[in-house]
């Protein structure tokens, strides 16, 4: 038989405060997820599964240990005086929705328009990461990808896309297959300017 169950520390609406369980009484609460789904958590095939589950949210959560900041904080400046459009476009990401902590994964599109400088097209992707391995909405991620992009680049305009299937709306709840979320957020030139808009949406499709 294995111990007691241990009650797991008291929720917070904050995450930094929040107190990290150990992984201990992380893999507790699998064990309870499992008997709560109908199985039995000590049968041989489910015995590793609970430290298995806590190390991959290890793995899938990893971006609350990462810092935006330092993932865009090396720039480039010799580029030839390269100040137009960069557009670094599907991107793939995992991200798991809050309200139900299932998958949500699709495409993230990201394009600035240089001021002083360009950041490594890799960081770009690194940065999606960062926000996508978290506790997610779609729309919350948007905003986070290009407020870091203009916290840390300073560029005259920024476009984020993304386009997403949520599978709390697929393999449960409302079952609507195929369905994809499309959200996007312009700043500065982006914003003000529809003929930039228009440029990001034909680049976005491949059409220039
Ligand atoms: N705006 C937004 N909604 C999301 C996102 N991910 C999941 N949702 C929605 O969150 C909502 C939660 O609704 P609730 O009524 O509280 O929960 P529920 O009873 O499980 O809802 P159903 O999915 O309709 O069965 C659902 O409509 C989901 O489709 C997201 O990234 N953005
Ligand atoms: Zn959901």
């Amino acid at each position: 038989m294995d111990a007691p169950v241990k009650p797991l520390k008291p929720a917070t609406t904050s995450q930094v405060a929040l107190p990290r369980p150990t992984k201990e009484e992380a893999e507790a609460a699998v064990r309870t997820l499992i008997a709560w789904a109908g199985d039995d958590p000590n049968r041989e095939g489910l015995l590793d599964t609970p430290a298995r589950v806590a190390k991959a949210y290890g793995e899938l959560f990893a971006g609350y240990g990462q810092d935006a900041a330092a993932v865009l904080s090396k720039t480039f400046k010799e580029v030839g005086g390269y100040d137009d459009l960069v557009l670094v476009r599907d991107i793939p990401f995992y991200a798991h929705c809050e309200h139900h902590m299932v998958p949500f994964y699709g495409k993230a599109h990201i394009a600035y328009l240089p001021h002083d400088g360009v950041v490594g097209l890799s960081k770009l992707a690194r940065l999606v990461e960062v926000f996508a391995r978290r506790l997610q909405t779609q729309e919350t991620m948007t905003a986070q990808i290009i407020d870091a992009i203009n916290e840390n680049l300073g560029p005259r305009g920024a476009a984020v896309m993304l386009e997403a299937e949520h599978m709390c709306m697929t393999m449960r709840g409302i079952k609507a297959h195929d369905v994809k979320t499309v959200t996007h957020r312009f700043t500065g030139v982006f914003a003000e300017d529809r003929v930039e808009q228009d440029r990001f949406f034909a680049m976005v499709a491949g059409r220039r």
